[in-house]
């Protein structure tokens, strides 16, 4: 029932304290943020990463120190329901003029979660759906930056207007060659545009604030011309000696999914109006779920409460059954799937089987590292949720005896709103992105016949992409651990990316060994360990026999990365990392550089030391 009157005193004093340990949590958020071109333009590599990292926890303490605030001050936990329906009436009351009103929603739903019961989750209490619309918000202020700028350049201009657009971000650091620079792009922009008519409306629009990941800074926008809009996106990095270039053009939605993707560390973006950048980005992406973009921008909270709408709309408009997910199952992880949905859901089992000698606390800590580390687009982000209820009727029941038999302890089937229907309620749980197990992948090459050129050169493609994603790991000081084929996927663009984290390891933690020689013939013929093998040694040559059964994959692996098998690659990078430096990974194909057309997946750059 809405209330006639908001007459409960403390309501407002309640609603005004939570908002206010929301714009504290932004006013953070977005100062960190903001330091990235400061760190960017002083080459702080490691700092740029310690603050990726460290950013990520700025949510939860935040939340916690509200909740804390609630209980000393307003004994929040035992106000009448009545109270928390003015409460969060008031609470819209003060987002009518806010700038991240979705965000300061979610803020709100986080801490209330935390002290009412959860018979209480629903649209009285908490914002199960928006209250306050994010369209067409600006600042008043009058030195507010405005989201996006746009250019009215002429084809003859064109040089002077993308040197002007560089020049308006500010970037306290010289140029080896921004003429020259800006001389590339509008080279490949009229390539790209070819001889077409520059229609009346022809502009180029520019996001305000850089995107800042790892040794990279990103302008992002696109060009309209007519009815057409071509996103682009220009990576600014250090040269060789130390002054900024830009390394290449990105174009269209592929190259900005592959920058934004979600296997990658999130950016830090300077935005007073986020959701204005979403929706800018949307229109570069429009394939690209709202939830994503929030969570690449590093606004992770966002993107797991837009995630947890889409997929209950989902839900309801889908009559299929929650399986086991295709693929060989999983020792430490059951992994399930809904064939209509593109993530699959996964839970830790109870009990491990040996080899496996691991605990549940260090699965979720291997899952936690690889959320903070750079995951240089090649491990899967996962989102994390407790207590997720499923309707029990979507489950098949193969899979509830799956669960039941592997973990027990995650899973209770129960009405628990009494609302007369059952449902599955999963303790705790990650979801990512669904991909094609590499394994599978292959077997679909082989069934369809080696013979066939296309056939070949998709099984070319994944193992070579295979080894170019156990480099990029390596750059980021990432040892995967298990690197059978089943422990990797395949996404829509063919990319190759990790998702198996239990075994994972710094590789600056491992000691990579050579298999000593034979003691006797003995030794020679036992196809078991006959040497004595500690906690983090690691032995490159032994990798062949577990990966490379079959002839055609083997011919493939060798070709391209046989360095993989041979301990002084691993030992090298292992000293370079323990050196302080940094590599760059860079989020498009070393094709597209200007200047540097190399094949490796990766390459050193300077030392950051
Ligand atoms: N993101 C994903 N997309 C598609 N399938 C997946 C995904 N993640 C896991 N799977 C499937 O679930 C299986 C088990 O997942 P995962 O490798 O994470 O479990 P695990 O218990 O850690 O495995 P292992 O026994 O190798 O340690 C995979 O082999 C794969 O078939």
């Amino acid at each position: 029932m809405f209330p006639e009157r908001l007459d409960a005193p403390q309501a407002y004093d309640i609603a005004k304290a939570m908002m206010d340990g929301f714009n504290r949590h932004y006013r953070l958020f977005r100062a960190e943020s903001a330091r990235a071109k400061h760190r960017f333009e002083t080459a702080d590599w490691h700092g740029q990463q310690r603050a990726q990292r460290e950013r990520i926890e700025f949510y939860d303490l935040r939340v916690k120190e509200c909740v804390r605030r609630l209980d000393k001050e307003f004994h929040a936990g035992d106000q009448s329901m009545e109270v928390w329906h003015q409460i969060k009436l008031h609470y819209i009351g003060l987002m009518v003029n806010h700038l991240q009103p979705e965000l300061a929603e979610t803020f709100f739903n986080s801490v209330t979660t935390k002290i009412l019961h959860r018979t209480h989750f629903h649209n009285d209490f908490i914002f199960v759906r928006p209250a306050v619309s994010t369209e067409y918000i600006e600042s008043d202020d009058p030195g507010a930056r405005p989201t996006y700028r746009a250019y009215y350049p002429s084809r003859d201009n064109l040089h002077e207007t993308v040197v002007r657009i560089v020049e308006h971000c500010a970037l306290q650091r010289d140029f080896e060659d921004l003429p020259r620079d800006a001389g590339h792009v509008v080279q490949a922009l009229q390539q790209r545009l070819g001889a077409v008519k520059l229609r009346t409306n022809f502009q180029v629009q520019v996001l305000s604030s850089l995107f800042f990941r790892n040794k990279g800074a990103y302008l992002v926008g696109k060009v309209i011309n007519g009815y057409n809009e071509l996103p682009f996106a220009l990576p600014i990095l250090h040269g060789e000696d130390g002054r900024l270039l830009i390394d290449a053009v990105l174009f269209g939605e592929n190259d900005l999914q592959m920058l934004f993707s979600f296997a990658r560390a999130y950016f830090m973006v300077d935005m007073e109006i986020p959701s204005a950048y979403v929706q800018f980005l949307r229109s570069l992406m429009p394939r690209k779920p709202r939830a994503e973009l929030y969570t690449a921008l590093g606004l992770a909270k966002q993107g797991k409460t837009l995630f947890y709408r889409d997929f209950l709309h989902h839900l309801r408009y889908s009559t299929d059954k929650f399986r086991i997910a295709p693929g060989i199952k999983g020792m430490v992880m059951l992994v399930f799937d809904l064939p209509s949905f593109p993530y699959v859901f996964k839970l830790i089992k109870d009990q491990f089987p040996a080899p496996k000698d691991t605990t549940r606390e260090q699965v979720q800590g291997k899952y936690l590292l690889v959320k903070q580390h750079d995951r240089v687009g090649r491990m899967a982000d996962t989102l994390e949720y407790s207590l997720v209820a499923f309707p029990r009727e979507r489950f098949s029941d193969e899979l509830i005896e799956e669960i039941r038999r592997h973990a027990p302890s995650q899973m209770e089937i129960s009405d628990r709103d009494g609302d007369g229907r059952q449902e599955v309620i999963i303790a705790h749980l990650y979801i990512e992105r669904r991909m094609i197990p590499l394994n599978i992948h292959l077997q679909e090459c082989f069934d369809t016949g080696l013979d066939k050129p296309e056939a070949r050169s998709a099984l070319e493609h994944a193992v070579t992409e295979y080894g170019n994603a156990i480099k990029d790991m390596v750059a980021a000081n990432i040892f995967p651990g298990d690197m059978l084929w089943k422990n990797f996927g395949i996404t829509r663009n063919g990319k190759v990316v990790f998702y198996d984290y239990d075994e994972i390891e710094y590789l600056t933690d491992c000691n990579f060994r050579r298999v000593p020689p034979p003691r006797c013939e003995e030794d020679e013929v036992s196809g078991e360990v006959w040497w004595p093998v500690g906690p983090h040694d690691v032995f490159p040559e032994t990798f062949g026999p577990f990966l490379l059964g079959n002839d055609a994959v083997r011919e493939a692996f060798m070709r391209h990365h046989a360095d993989l098998l041979d301990v002084e690659f691993w030992q090298s990078h292992k000293e370079r990392i323990q050196a302080g430096h940094v590599y760059d990974v860079f989020p498009y194909d070393s094709a597209r550089r200007f200047r540097c057309a190399s094949s490796s997946s990766f390459q050193t750059q300077g030392d950051s030391t």
